[in-house]
């Protein structure tokens, strides 16, 4: 057996490693039991294959390793039906009942191997999680979204993927400037966002009906809050997507708005299932191609606008600060950065960032809505305190939120080392399965973990091996969303605008999340917004 390298040995051995080998998974898992163990004998790894997992799925594994076949036809089979699928399965299914079973079943960590290769292991515990931050070394590797990195790399021919997608040293540079370009744009955006958080109260009331309640298509003006949000991000500039009279079809508003939703429900499905998108053009394929070229287009279109201006600037002899410049502008002035690099994180971050933020207005209002005692402490606040970064509870109530349902309910990592998890050797390469919506809602680390209750982040300080619990909605370690501060900016914003003016209420049934890869809720949002005065 290859044994682990050495600076992966060094982490996890010369630190104590803080594991729960001793606590029984079917029993209560109590956070303050975690136990710290001294050095683990290497003599007492258990080799990967006596990590427990379905023996059906196995059998087909030992089947296919006596099959022979040459490379690419290994890599091809692999590639569309094996991981990928089983990953879109888990996906697509309500996970919660399935990652229940498999902890029934199996314990913490779970080895599904792909019938034809390609093994993952689903981690159930949130501390194994945490653990693996420590060693997934300076360049943590995910892998999902194989169709749009599909579109970027083949169709498109760029050179790289986007920060999403990428690996390696180019994505940490890219990672780092992004960072710092947000980081200093962010704290002028409050104009901006407050103004869209306006024009959204102004639709509401022009949309919803006698009875103050909004249309079944709720979700798509959500959608157009998180565009004017984001656009005025990206090029310091509103789009008009909520316009108080609505979008005429033929605008470019409704075009942008069409193709970000389009474009999402088409990566849902292709990464769903068996990936026949890879072999011939399926419709949702050809789907995809469509949307994301015409969002690749408008954002060209603002490149080239935003490199005439600066050519300007420069002529001008003006200077260019956070205060004048737009998110785009101050990326492409960045050294080393090309056109085409600002072009694809742009388009990475419209899809990642305008689903995430939409779902989580979305919940937040639900959950707002279904809590009146919550809403009313929350407005006490907002008619109390002006300054969105004082409104304590305003910060808690989106935590909450955020921990019930998460945007991206399923993260993965894909070993970059050969790796010791919970004293199993499992080798580099492995996909993990991080499940934040299935740490969210345990009752092991949250008391009444199934119930909206915001007051719980007032009081003790909750970590978990130093990490605050409230962090895994935005993932974790080195690949963490780096848009926190941003999205908590919008989020509040949008709140105080919202419940200073209305009332929330929902009368009908309770809404999930579709826990798709990219979560949505799983009903129309029919919210009742009454006139506070
Ligand atoms: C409520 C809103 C949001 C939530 C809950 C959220 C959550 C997440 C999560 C869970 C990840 C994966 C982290 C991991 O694998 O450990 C992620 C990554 C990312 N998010 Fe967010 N996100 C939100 C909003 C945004 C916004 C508004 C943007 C863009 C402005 C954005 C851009 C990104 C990007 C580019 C990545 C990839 C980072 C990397 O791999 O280095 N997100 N986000």
């Amino acid at each position: 057996m290859e044994k682990p390298n050495s600076s992966l040995t060094e982490v996890a051995f010369s630190n104590e490693v803080v594991s729960h080998t001793n606590v029984e998974v079917n029993s209560i898992y109590d956070v303050a039991s975690l136990k710290t163990i001294p050095r683990i004998d290497p003599s007492q790894y258990l080799s990967f294959d006596m990590m427990p997992g379905p023996t059906s799925v196995r059998f087909c594994a030992k089947l296919w390793s006596i099959i022979p076949l040459t490379q690419n036809q290994e890599q091809s089979i692999k590639d569309t039906l094996g991981a990928d699928y089983l990953y879109g399965y888990l996906n697509w299914y309500n996970n919660i009942p399935l990652f229940k079973r498999m902890a029934r079943d199996y314990g913490a960590v779970v080895r599904i191997q792909g019938p034809f290769g390609g093994d993952f292991v689903v981690m159930l515990l949130m501390d194994d999680a945490i653990n693996l931050t420590q060693t997934d070394g300076p360049y943590p590797i995910r892998s999902c979204l194989h169709s749009l990195q599909q579109f970027r790399l083949k169709n498109k021919q760029y050179q790289h993927a986007g920060p999403f997608l990428n690996c390696g040293s180019e994505w940490k540079k890219m990672r780092t400037l992004i960072e710092e370009t947000l980081h200093n744009i962010v704290p002028h955006q409050g104009t901006i966002v407050r103004n869209a958080c306006k024009e959204f109260v102004q639709r509401i009331a022009h949309i919803r009906n006698r009875r103050d309640e909004v249309p079944l298509t709720f979700e798509s003006e959500i959608y157009k809050w998180s565009l004017e949000c984001m656009w005025g991000l990206f090029f310091n500039k509103r789009c008009g997507f909520l316009k108080t009279g609505g979008l005429s079809e033929s605008s470019e508003p409704a075009g942008i708005l069409s193709a970000t939703t389009g474009v999402i429900a088409a990566i849902r499905r292709c990464e769903f299932g068996v990936l026949v998108w890879k072999l011939v053009g399926t419709p949702n394929w050809k789907n995809l191609v469509k949307h994301a070229d015409l969002l690749d287009s408008a954002i060209k279109k603002n490149v080239c606008k935003a490199q005439e201006s600066l050519r300007q600037m420069k002529q001008n002899e003006k200077g260019v600060t956070p205060e004048n410049a737009s998110f785009l502008e101050m990326l492409l002035l960045k050294e080393g950065v090309s056109p085409e690099s600002v072009l694809t994180t742009l388009l990475e971050m419209i899809i990642i960032g305008v689903n995430s933020l939409t779902h989580a207005v979305s919940f937040l209002l639900y959950h707002l809505s279904c809590n009146p005692n919550v809403q009313r402490k929350l407005y006490k606040e907002i008619s109390t305190e002006q300054d969105l970064n004082k409104m304590q509870f305003m910060k808690v109530c989106i935590n909450e939120s955020l921990r019930l349902k998460q945007p991206i309910p399923l993260l993965n990592r894909v070993l970059t080392n050969n790796t010791v998890i919970r004293n199993y050797y499992v080798p580099k390469g492995t996909t993990i399965v991080i499940t934040p919506q299935l740490y969210g809602i345990k009752q092991e680390y949250f008391e009444n973990a199934l119930r909206f209750k915001p007051d719980r982040w007032l009081h003790d300080e909750m970590k978990l091996n130093g990490y605050p619990l409230s962090s895994l909605p935005y993932g974790l370690g080195g690949r963490a969303c780096f848009a926190r501060s941003l999205v908590e900016m919008q989020l509040s914003s949008l709140m105080s605008e919202i419940i200073r003016k209305y009332r929330v209420e929902y009368h009908y049934g309770e809404i999930n999340s579709t826990n798709t890869m990219l979560a949505a809720p799983n009903r129309s949002l029919r919210f009742t917004f009454i006139d506070r005065e």
